[in-house]
């Protein structure tokens, strides 16, 4: 097998790891005050912040001219009324910047003791994420917390970093803090990261960076199938999607996860497929909400596509353009849930439902 991005994915692990760390100590000290109502009336924590500091100050040292699309930005930060916040997200940055962790990472990618930034430069770093993304050349993709609200729930986020290039994405890594290693061995412990690179296959390791594990999606028989979801209704049609289920006769509940663990479980075999249908409010998603989820599937045998069976385009800027939802299976099982869509869409337009 062929070293393709053997660097980046190195780089990339390394920094969802600290990252990780960041956000679970975060969750575990959360105090009031320490999260912000965006423009759009979503949250946003110390630890998106300060874990978007962390990544991308570790892409800039490996990577220094690979520009990247991040979700987050400092301006509420570099305000007075900022001040706080912004003391709490440079004490947590630099915590996890200069923590010794073993496992591959190590200090030439801008890590380890003695990695403390300043509070301009770790500004800067969070502002580096501002590249408005388009057809051509290199980019990464953060989304320091997805799922922000189960994140505040104590239920699944995750820390979400991909590699895109000329629109293609070739490397996508997924941080489950809260994720159970494997469901039918509790005892295991929670903590994982998904990681799959482009035409080299699928694969989870532990959040420790040990027992590295294929993934392949199975086949699954129809009494077998259920959906991944959102929780939050307002990000994806709950009934639509109840409908599609109805409509190929799922006698399984849906089961309801927040971020791109949804993506993760799909690919190691738990649910028959991820729809995310919008809610009809001309929301654009966003490609950070993505990219790393799909090469994750496509790698581990599935298909990712919008609802008219096009796959996702991640060439448009920072958004997927026209929100026509995602549908995420395996390969058996993809064409029957399109179908269904399509099915369920056209009944939606001619108002039977
Ligand atoms: N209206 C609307 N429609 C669709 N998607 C939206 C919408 N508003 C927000 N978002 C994005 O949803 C991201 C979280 O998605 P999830 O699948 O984790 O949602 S849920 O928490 O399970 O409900 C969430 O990601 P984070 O902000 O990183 O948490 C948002 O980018
Ligand atoms: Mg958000
Ligand atoms: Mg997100
Ligand atoms: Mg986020």
């Amino acid at each position: 097998m062929s070293l393709a991005y053997a660097t980046e994915k190195q780089v990339a692990i390394a920094a969802v790891r600290r990252a990780c760390h960041l956000t679970s100590s975060v969750f575990n000290n959360l105090v009031t005050n320490e999260t912000l109502t965006k423009g759009d009336k979503s949250p946003v924590t110390v630890g998106d912040y300060a874990a978007q500091a962390v990544i991308s100050s570790v892409l800039w040292h490996a990577f220094p001219k690979d520009p990247i699309v991040g979700e987050e930005d400092a301006a509420e930060l570099r305000e007075e009324s900022g001040s706080a916040m912004r003391d709490r997200i440079v004490a947590l940055a630099n915590e996890a910047l200069a923590e010794e962790i073993t496992l591959g990472d190590n200090v030439d990618w801008g890590i380890g003791p003695g990695q403390e930034k300043t509070t301009e430069q770790l500004l800067d770093a969070i502002d580096r994420g501002n590249y408005p993304g388009g057809r051509t050349g290199r980019m990464w993709t953060i989304d320091p917390i997805d799922g922000t609200k189960g994140f505040l729930r104590g239920e699944q986020y995750a820390v979400c970093l991909s590699l895109i290039v000329d629109a293609q994405v070739q490397l996508g890594v997924i941080g489950c803090p809260n994720l159970l290693i494997d469901p039918a061995e509790p005892e295991l412990g929670r903590g994982v990261i998904f990681v799959a690179v482009k035409g080299h296959g699928a694969e989870q390791i532990r959040l420790s960076g040990a027992n590295p594990t294929p993934l392949r999606i199975p086949d699954f028989a129809q009494e077998e199938l259920s959906f991944l979801e959102s929780v939050e209704a307002a990000h994806s049609s709950h009934s639509f999607n109840d409908r599609v289920s109805a409509l190929l006769s799922i006698a399984r509940r849906p089961v309801r996860m927040d971020s791109q663990a949804k993506y993760g479980c799909l690919a190691r075999g738990e649910g028959a497929a991820y729809l995310r249908m919008p809610t009809g409010v001309g929301y654009r998603e966003k490609i950070w909400d993505h990219a790393p989820g799909a090469v994750l599937v496509e790698e581990a045998g599935g298909i990712v596509t919008d609802s008219r069976g096009l796959p996702l385009d991640f060439g448009l800027g920072r958004t997927l353009g026209e929100n026509f939802g995602v549908i995420a299976a395996g390969l058996g099982t993809h064409a029957r849930v399109l179908q269904a869509v399509q099915q369920a869409g056209n009944e939606q337009e001619n108002g039977k439902t």
